[in-house]
This record gives C-alpha cells, sequence and structure tokens, in this order.
C-alpha cells in the first residue's frame, strides 16, 4: 500500500490560500498526525482527501490510482473520514452498520466484527442495540470508530478521534490504531509523540507565507 499527496492546496472562499503546497507520503502501517491552531484547516484537509469538500490544486493517489480513476464512492470505502463528531441519527448503530455494509461499495468488501472491536475500548454489545440519542458522546466516538475500522479501510482520516474519550481509554483505542496506517488530527502533543510516525504542522498563512513542517 502506497499513499501520497503531491502539493495539494485549498483557497478560502475570499480567494486567499487556506493551506498550500501539502505533500507527504504513507507506506502500509504509518501514522501521520496533523497538528495546528484552531481554524488553520486541518479538518478541511481531511475532508478534501476523503473527496468530501472540493480543493483547487494538487493530486491524491492510493496504490498509484487518483480518487477518479477509483470512482469517489469506491475511493471513499478505500479512504475513510470519520468526523469529530458524528451526526445524530435515527435508529441503532447495528442498524446503521448493517444498513451501510450492505450498501454499493460496501458489499464487495469483508467486513471484521465492529462489535469485537468495540468490545476492546469497554463497549457493551448491548449498546449496539440502543439508539443513537442514548448514547454518550465518548460511546458513539467509539462505536464509528468501531464502525470505520471494521471496514478495513487501506487508510482512515480520524478527525480528534479520542477528544471525548477518558486517558486510560483513549491508550486502549491507540493501540488499536497502530495496526492501522491513518491520518489523524490531535491536539494532543502526548498523543502525537505516542502513536505517530509522521508529524506534520499546519500553520497559518501569513503575508503569503505559510509554515508547514514535515518531520518524518
Ligand atoms: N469548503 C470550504 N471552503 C473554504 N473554506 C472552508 C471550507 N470549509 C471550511 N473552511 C474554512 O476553513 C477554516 C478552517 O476550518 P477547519 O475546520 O478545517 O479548521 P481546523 O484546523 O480543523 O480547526 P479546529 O482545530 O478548531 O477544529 C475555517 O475558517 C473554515 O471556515
Amino acid at each position: 500500500m502506497n499513499f501520497k499527496l503531491e502539493d495539494l492546496y485549498k483557497l478560502k472562499s475570499d480567494g486567499t490560500f487556506l493551506f498550500r503546497d501539502i505533500s507527504f507520503s504513507l507506506k502500509k502501517g504509518d501514522i501521520l498526525t496533523i497538528s495546528g491552531p484552531s481554524g488553520v484547516g486541518k479538518t478541511t484537509l481531511l475532508k478534501c482527501i476523503a473527496q468530501l469538500t472540493l480543493y483547487e490544486g494538487g493530486s491524491i493517489y492510493l496504490n498509484d490510482r487518483t480518487p477518479e480513476e477509483y470512482g469517489i464512492p469506491v475511493w471513499r470505502t478505500r479512504v475513510m473520514y470519520v468526523p469529530q463528531r458524528t451526526p445524530i441519527m435515527p435508529g441503532t448503530p447495528m442498524e446503521f452498520y448493517n444498513k451501510m455494509s450492505d450498501f454499493g461499495a460496501q458489499r464487495t468488501i469483508y467486513h471484521n466484527d465492529p462489535i469485537e472491536i468495540s468490545q476492546r475500548w469497554g463497549i457493551s454489545e448491548e449498546l449496539w442495540d440502543k439508539p443513537w440519542n442514548h448514547l454518550s458522546g465518548g460511546e458513539i466516538q467509539r462505536v464509528s470508530l468501531a464502525i470505520a475500522i471494521s471496514c478495513n479501510p487501506d487508510v482512515l482520516l480520524l478527525d480528534e478521534p479520542t477528544s471525548a474519550l477518558d486517558p486510560n481509554t483513549t491508550l486502549l483505542v491507540e493501540e488499536t490504531l497502530k495496526e492501522h496506517t491513518c491520518i489523524i488530527v490531535t491536539h494532543s502533543p502526548e498523543q502525537e509523540t505516542r502513536i505517530s510516525t509522521k508529524t506534520y504542522k499546519l500553520n497559518h498563512y501569513y503575508e503569503n507565507r505559510h509554515a508547514l513542517v514535515l518531520i518524518d
């Protein structure tokens, strides 16, 4: 597996750069953490990679093929985005999972058991049959992440995946994430130190100069 960004850039609505010249490559098992001040564009960068937000320039490749070559629905199953806050849906997590795994591009993919994944992080099997709106923020975060991991994407795009979790549960989730290839937005320098194989610092644009550092 190889994953590559080349000179990705995105403009703000006023025509100035939100970010530019974003280039990096990942191999299987890499964890790239993205950090930087609020509003700098971290979430937007993940959404651009997932093809959920348009960008004005640059290229993205998974195994030397572009999103267009895969087709966008297939791309999103291979390069899967998990938002920081999953929108509350009707029904239960299990109903959602059953519907999703029977849908389009997911149907051809081998799925692991999301219940087994979430049990490693203290989520009981019964919780999967409770309505979404009866779950805590931390439970929703773990269930959403377990569903994404169960789909076996090549790259997970995770926006602050442990922001609602206590320190011990955060460590348990990190142990699982280390088994996958991930791009993770985090505000925690400690988390960055614990799990990253590469780090990316995204800073605000000032006077047309973008401070952006990639440390291998
Ligand atoms: N599709 C878009 N086109 C242009 N600008 C956008 C788009 N989506 C978001 N923005 C702008 O990009 C800026 C960065 O937002 P983003 O949520 O990516 O920041 P962030 O670094 O993730 O912040 P935080 O750490 O607070 O979550 C915001 O000013 C937002 O209004």
